[in-house]
């Protein structure tokens, strides 16, 4: 008999009799169970209760699992296992989760393997579905310590190490988000006698499609350990025991719910894994859109220790304020996912040949050195052979040809780094899957024109995400550079107000960029020339803060900072929500957060109306041209105009040269778009009024920071609720109204003079 059943002779009673009373046993040969399920990543969840089962003592379990390939467990013993874990103070079971991605074949097999005079046994075997993006193919990860590494699509297979509610209480998984994920508190892991403080709210968790309702519930993020008074003393540390010689991908869940903390750049702290910095300027308040918006960011690092060749080792989490930021000093987390990452589908024994600085491992980089290929590796190390590398090659080989001069080279090492890194966090599409979701890009997908090309709307991953595919076309005056620069800048760039970038395909001569498709289009589409209904003006002011926060975030990026080079109200998308997402950075500069102090010198490229004259006339773009262009949106936003139009009174034709005038005269009130006749509380708009008229100053060093910008528009907009709670009083209010009340409301409905 290969398996057979039995019942454990003792339950603990902290163990629920299901699944564990019974058991499946297995001796001598393999034993498979298979599973239908549809494509797509699932949980595998094996549940182990160590006991005595007819007769068979719980060490005499040892045994490996796989599953559709991956080897998961080699030699498990459950029993040494719980031993450990009852060390740690917790549980007498062990629940072994994994996360693998069903391909075509649509069958999970997980099959048990006793070793030599051994048996082996299972409790429960759980299998649920997890939405396409949760932890596959998701937000693209940051890699510490160094630009590359594994990326988590469905070739890669994880197990989940731990799973914690920070300060909060174990969550179980009845009150998961329908995944039955269990979280557990964080108290065990806790670094020494600085436990910091534990802040708590109850206010609804607001989720977004970044942050989707299912990403961790609200027990989660309802709840954080922060650093209290002491927090310039010490470290806020846990301590995570891992397997060394993997790589592994750490989820970390921040949401602010403090409410002092209610401003960007009000904490701003230091995260560091296994003593490297992870994120110098952690903010995660200027990652959502405020308080009580939840958030996670992933990081991938490589678990090594090749001096003690210890199999077990401490992986460090730690927390300190940043000391640059004086206004608060705290750090806080809120939850906190550490997974174990498949290595050549081994995720169960250790894998000492891979060095970390050799992604990919040795044994699958391809040795053939084409001539092409060794120029590469005198110029960037270990690489990754992929098309677009290819592509590349060709490019420089063409330009040293063009150019005649080998010293060309060297100019051009920088975007192989580069591109290098940016193939391993995007996603690589081929040509036949875009194919396939457009229609062989049929022009009913077509969504939209701009410079570079066709855009298409088209449905992927089972129809549970919508995308739209930027195609270049060979006729666009765009190219290359654009293509490699939009790369560049989005697979370094996340934040909730820029567009994100899915992946790209470069396949067969073609230059494809698949970003998040956003159902509400264009800013400029919603102000003039269409039929489309009216935007409010707290709905214009939100749009506006949240761009001001995307240039915010782009200008202030530590190593990665950018200017965006062609701020305009075509290149503002809204999503479903109306959330403001910056897009079209193929003219965006990089460069480090010191060289935005300085200017970058290039030729001037830009849409006409927006250009800083400042940047026309020295061919410096700096920051401070970003917020000139930005000042022409608010304009736009505004008086709901084009930038020019040609044909009205010379004086009128340029939208920014007639609101100057106006606003000197101070009779704005006068130009703005008609249909907010009556919405704009007069204090709002003088605010509003005197922001763009700062962005618009002749002299770049006379406009504020962008930083200052959001601020300012964010009390434009608190004016505006103050005058609306006004007005809802005055209208809620019986009996007579008063002289004053009068006029109030008279000032309100028909404008006023500025
Ligand atoms: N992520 C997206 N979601 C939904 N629609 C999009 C998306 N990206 C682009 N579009 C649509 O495609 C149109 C063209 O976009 P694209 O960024 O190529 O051009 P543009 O910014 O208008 O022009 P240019 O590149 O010349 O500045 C947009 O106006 C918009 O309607």
């Amino acid at each position: 008999m290969v398996s057979f059943s039995s019942i454990s002779d003792y339950l603990e009673p902290s163990v629920p009799v299901t699944p564990y009373v019974t058991a499946r046993i297995f001796n001598s040969s393999s034993f498979t169970y298979t599973f239908p399920v549809s494509k797509g990543p699932k949980f595998l969840r094996l549940h182990f209760y160590p006991a005595t089962y007819s007769n068979l003592k719980p060490h005499q379990f040892l045994f490996s699992v796989s599953s559709n390939d991956y080897n998961l467990l080699t030699n498990f013993s459950a029993f040494l296992t719980v031993s450990y874990i009852k060390m740690m103070g917790t549980d007498a079971r062990v629940v072994k989760e994994f996360l693998i991605y069903v391909k075509d074949t649509q069958t999970l097999n997980v099959t048990f393997t006793p070793s030599p005079n051994s048996y082996a046994f299972i409790n429960g075997i759980e299998v649920v579905s997890m939405p396409e993006n949760m932890y596959f193919n998701s937000k693209i990860p940051k890699y510490v310590n160094r630009d590359r590494g594994p990326i988590i699509d469905n070739d890669i297979a994880l197990e989940n190490m731990y799973r914690l509610n920070m300060g909060g209480r174990y969550v179980s998984s009845n009150e998961d988000t329908g995944m039955y994920r269990s979280w557990d508190a964080d108290y065990n892991y806790i670094l020494g006698a600085e436990m910091g403080v534990v802040p708590a709210c109850n206010n609804p968790i607001l989720y977004t499609t970044q942050t989707p309702n299912y990403t961790a519930p609200e027990l989660v993020y309802h709840t954080q350990r922060s650093m209290g008074k002491l927090a310039d003393k010490y470290n806020l540390t846990w301590i995570l025991p891992v397997d060394s010689g993997f790589y592994y991908m750490l989820r970390l869940h921040f949401c602010n719910i403090i409410p002092q903390y209610s401003k960007s750049g009000a904490v701003v702290f230091t995260i560091f894994i296994n003593n490297q910095i992870a994120e110098k300027e952690a903010d995660p308040f200027n990652w959502t859109q405020g308080s009580g918006y939840p958030v996670f960011q992933d990081y991938i690092m490589f678990v090594h220790d090749s001096v003690e060749k210890r199999v077990k080792q401490d992986l460090w989490i730690e927390m300190h304020p940043n000391p640059h930021y004086e206004k608060y000093s705290d750090a806080y987390l809120n939850g906190v996912e550490v997974f174990k990452l498949s290595m050549d589908k081994n995720l169960a024994s250790r894998n000492p040949e891979v060095d970390p600085v050799d992604w990919p491992p040795t044994g699958k980089r391809k040795n053939k050195k084409t001539p092409y290929a060794m120029i590469i590796g005198g110029i960037g190390g270990a690489f990754v052979w992929s098309s677009i590398i290819g592509l590349i090659v060709f490019w420089i080989r063409r330009r040293v040809k063009h150019d005649g001069a080998a010293n060309h080279i060297s100019s051009y090492d920088l975007a192989y780094r580069e591109l290098e890194s940016i193939i391993d966090r995007c996603r690589h599409f081929s040509v036949t899957e875009l194919k396939a979701v457009t229609c062989e890009f049929n022009d009913k997908f077509v969504i939209g024109t701009g410079g570079f090309g066709k855009v298409y709307k088209g449905c992927m991953d089972n129809a549970t995400t919508t995308v739209a595919i930027k195609r270049l076309d060979s006729t666009s005056k765009q190219g290359f550079q654009e293509f490699h620069t939009e790369l560049k800048i989005l697979s370094k760039l996340q934040h909730i107000n820029l567009v994100s970038l899915i992946g790209y395909c470069d396949d067969e001569g073609e230059m494809i960029l698949v970003y998040d498709y956003m159902a509400n289009g264009t800013l400029r589409e919603h102000l003039y020339n269409t039929n489309k209904p009216h935007l409010s003006w707290k709905r214009r002011l939100n749009i506006c803060i949240g761009v001001a926060k995307g240039l915010h975030y782009l200008h202030s990026g530590g190593k990665c900072a950018a200017i965006h080079g062609d701020v305009k109200s075509a290149n503002i998308l809204l999503d479903e929500n109306w959330v403001a997402k910056l897009s079209d950075f193929g003219l965006s500069k990089l460069c480090s957060e010191d060289q935005l102090e300085i200017h970058v010198n290039t030729m001037v490229k830009g849409s006409l109306g927006y250009v800083d004259p400042e940047y026309c006339l020295t061919q410096q773009i700096t920051k401070k041209s970003d917020v000139y262009s930005f000042g022409v949106v608010l304009l736009e936003v505004l008086c709901a105009r084009p930038v020019i139009v040609v044909g009205l009174r010379d004086e009128q034709v340029s939208l920014v040269e007639w609101c100057k005038t106006c606003y000197k005269k101070g009779n704005l009130v006068e130009i703005i778009d008609p249909k907010l006749n009556g919405e704009i509380a007069p204090r709002c708009l003088r605010k509003f009024g005197e922001v763009a008229s700062k962005c618009l100053h002749e002299e770049g060093s006379e406009r504020p920071a962008i930083e200052e910008v959001v601020w300012r528009l964010e009390f434009a907009l608190q004016l505006q609720e103050d005058a609306d709670k006004m007005q809802e009083d005055i209208e809620k209010m019986d009996g007579p109204e008063t002289e004053t009340e009068k006029n109030q409301e008279h000032s309100f409905i028909n404008g006023i003079n500025l």
